[in-house]
């Protein structure tokens, strides 16, 4: 048998790995969206083509509260770690867009007005009964890993938003053309994302850039991206597999079950 001894053992110097340049690992950032992030799931085409059932659009829905009620959660996981006032100043706002202000609320009451235009009560959606349990899992290993992980990797985690405008702007096309519940009020949480979305992407985008300064550092940012992205499929795959396969898990929401009381439409 051969054994290798490392080049470090030996006395020789191991070649330092070089930090990519900005733009090459900008470029890499944006291949892993191209690759891996949600707009290309089945479910999705499946969404916007108008093939999904009332109850599969209801299912996706219900499922989707969970990752709506726990993004301010992860945001304010993140400030709590942040020491750098200017940081949680430029962080804070991701907070107000989702929760708003008591009167006018923010994205979590749009995405009430969505479930509500497909008949669903939104006190049964936002009290999150019936989210399937790989959707639970897979949200709440994003809050985590914003918690319990370096800063860098947590703000690089919000890099798939890169990769967002284009799936809503595709989703607001699709729903409006296909389905009888899309008009501007239930698609609002959409609409509003599509302005919110870019400063937030503009933030985090030039802090990654500009604090991944060595190879290791680009590494663990495009590995946090990448697990994103894998938080967002594994939803989608969920999805699937309970709603258009039809192996729905213990706990999961049942067609019918928290429906608007008739004539409640709004
Ligand atoms: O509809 C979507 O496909 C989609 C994806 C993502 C994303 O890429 O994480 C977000 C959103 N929407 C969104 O609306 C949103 O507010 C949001 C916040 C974040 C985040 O990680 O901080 N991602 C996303």
């Amino acid at each position: 048998m051969t054994t290798h001894t490392p080049a470090s053992r030996l006395g020789q110097a191991e070649k330092p790995r070089q930090a990519q340049s900005r733009a090459d690992f900008h470029d890499r950032l944006r291949q892993i969206g191209a690759d891996r992030y949600h707009d290309k799931h089945p479910f999705h085409a499946r969404l916007h083509g108008g093939e999904c059932t009332p109850d599969e659009v209801r299912a996706w829905v219900v499922n989707r509260w969970q990752y709506q009620s726990r993004i301010p959660m992860k945001d304010a996981a993140f400030m709590s770690r942040v020491v750098d006032p200017d940081l949680r100043r430029a962080w804070r706002s991701r907070i107000e867009d989702h929760d708003g202000g008591v009167d006018e609320g923010g994205g979590i009451r749009r995405w009430l007005k969505l479930a509500e235009a497909v008949g669903l009560a939104p006190d049964y959606v936002a009290s999150g009964v019936g989210v399937m349990p790989a959707t639970r899992f897979a949200v709440d290993a994003y809050v985590r890993f914003v918690r319990d992980m370096p800063l860098l990797d947590a703000i690089a985690s919000s890099l798939t938003e890169m990769f967002a405008p284009k799936i809503h702007e595709q989703r607001i096309e699709g729903l409006l053309k296909h389905y009888d519940f899309a008009n501007e009020t239930s698609l609002s949480y959409f609409q509003t994302r599509l302005k919110e979305a870019p400063k937030d992407v503009e933030f985090g985008l030039n802090y990654v850039l500009d604090h991944a300064d060595t190879l290791e550092k680009q590494d663990a940012a495009a590995a946090a991206l990448t697990f994103k992205t894998d938080v967002l499929w594994a939803q989608l795959d969920a999805l699937w597999h309970g709603y258009v396969e039809g192996h729905l898990s213990p706990g999961a929401w049942r067609p019918g079950e928290g429906m608007l009381a008739a004539g409640a439409v709004a």
